[in-house]
């Protein structure tokens, strides 16, 4: 199979979908790669390393879109790139398509073969997804500590407190991957944190792990809103997977806050959880103020840290992309129920049903649009 690598060109984005090391692996299979020039700049890997392991340099990004089986990319395409899209075409990367309504018309329009990462599913477990939860989630902490901070518009607090002053107050709504490695990292810095979850389960889990350290708290109206304006830093982690985020944050809930708190709507890649977040920020301009309340809603955090992620996040899809470009996306899929998850859109149809649910298009089930794809 041929595929190809183009450059991010998201605000800030500075991972790539391929390392050399992926590279190797695909080419070893018997696989061509083709890899943007300067892609991986950002992640630290030079163009001469991409081609000793074997991928083809290409200047321009779209003679790379039209010549090759699969494109694999980090984030969702950007209108710019809609463009590129044909019948065909397999499109392996974020899609995040319950919050971007035009790209999902895009997609089905131009007949693509599209599988996201956050929902290819194993049990209960997004693996594609997961790793940069993890950076997303520990991120979260450190960026609401920093904007508690006077300078950046914070009410000037250290969430560690010091001896004689009160510690910081932080809430994380939603105790999945995010919400876990948030709370890690907020306990890490000495504040007094509290985390919510609808599933009595995970609340247990959370309570085996950290004990006394952390407060649990079932999620529901009453709960989030004594916790949000108790808190001086809250973190949205919640998510329904494939669907757009509920509103859990009501923006009387903001109005409750202390001038000068922080929310990280680290949900906001799916539609977010705070409704006073309007808008998806960026790494350029990461926050806005409202009811005095900075808000932040980075929709690629991991892209902040791009070393890091770019190897997390391959070490986890390069496993599929082989089993994509050694079967064909038909068999692949097919024989691997959790693949078969990450298929959005395919023969023209949106094929997960959440997706297709929240945006009121077409749904046709992953296994029907496969079938057509071998008619
Ligand atoms: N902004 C960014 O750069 C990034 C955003 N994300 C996003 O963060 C979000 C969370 O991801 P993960 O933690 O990996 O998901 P996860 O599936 O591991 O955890 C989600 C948790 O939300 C809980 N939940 C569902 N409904 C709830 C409710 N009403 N109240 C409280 N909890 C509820 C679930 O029980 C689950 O424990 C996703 O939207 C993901 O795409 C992830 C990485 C980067
Ligand atoms: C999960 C996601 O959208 C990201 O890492 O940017």
């Amino acid at each position: 199979m041929l595929i190809g690598v183009p450059k991010e060109i998201k605000n800030n984005e500075n991972r790539v979908a391929m390392t050399p090391a992926s590279v190797m692996t695909l080419v070893q299979a018997g696989h061509e790669v083709i890899i943007e020039k300067d892609a991986g700049l950002g992640s630290g890997f030079e163009d001469a390393t991409y081609v000793q392991a074997g991928a083809e340099i290409e200047a321009d990004p779209v003679a790379i879109w039209e010549k090759v089986d699969m494109i694999m990319k980090v984030k969702e395409p950007l209108p710019s790139e809609y463009g590129y899209f044909r019948k065909g075409l397999i499109l392996f990367t974020y899609l995040h398509l319950a919050a971007e309504p035009e790209l999902a018309k895009a997609l089905v329009e131009k007949e693509v073969t599209a599988i996201a990462y956050e929902t290819v599913q194993v049990g209960r477990t997004l693996p594609l997804l997961t790793p940069m939860s993890e950076v997303a989630g520990r991120m979260a902490a450190q960026i609401g500590a920093q904007f508690l901070e006077k300078p950046k518009g914070g009410m000037g607090i250290l969430l560690s407190g010091v001896p004689g002053v009160k510690r910081g107050k932080v809430t994380v709504i939603g105790g999945g991957v995010v919400g876990t490695n948030a709370a890690k990292i907020a306990m890490g810095l000495g504040a007094d944190v509290t985390i919510m979850d609808l599933s009595p389960d995970r609340l247990r889990q959370l309570d085996d792990l950290y004990g006394t350290d952390i407060q649990t708290l079932m999620s529901n109206p009453l709960n989030i809103a004594e916790a949000v304006a108790d808190s001086d830093l809250v973190i949205g982690a919640v998510l329904i997977p494939g669907a757009k985020a509920p509103k859990l944050v009501t923006e009387e809930m903001i109005k409750s806050m202390k001038p000068g708190s922080v929310v990280v709507d680290v949900a906001i890649d799916q539609g977010g959880i705070i409704e006073t977040v309007d808008r998806i920020t960026t790494h350029d301009e990461p926050t806005y103020t409202k009811h005095d309340v900075v808000h932040y809603a980075v929709a690629n955090m991991p892209g902040a840290v791009p070393r890091t992620s770019t190897i997390a996040l391959t070490n986890v899809t390069i496993p599929y992309a082989l089993q994509i470009a050694n079967k064909g996306v038909q068999l692949a899929l097919t024989e691997n129920h959790a693949l078969e998850l990450g298929l959005n859109t395919a023969a023209g149809a949106v094929t997960y049903a959440a997706v297709a649910s929240d945006l009121g298009l077409e749904y046709m089930t992953a296994k029907e649009a496969l079938e057509k794809l071998n008619k």
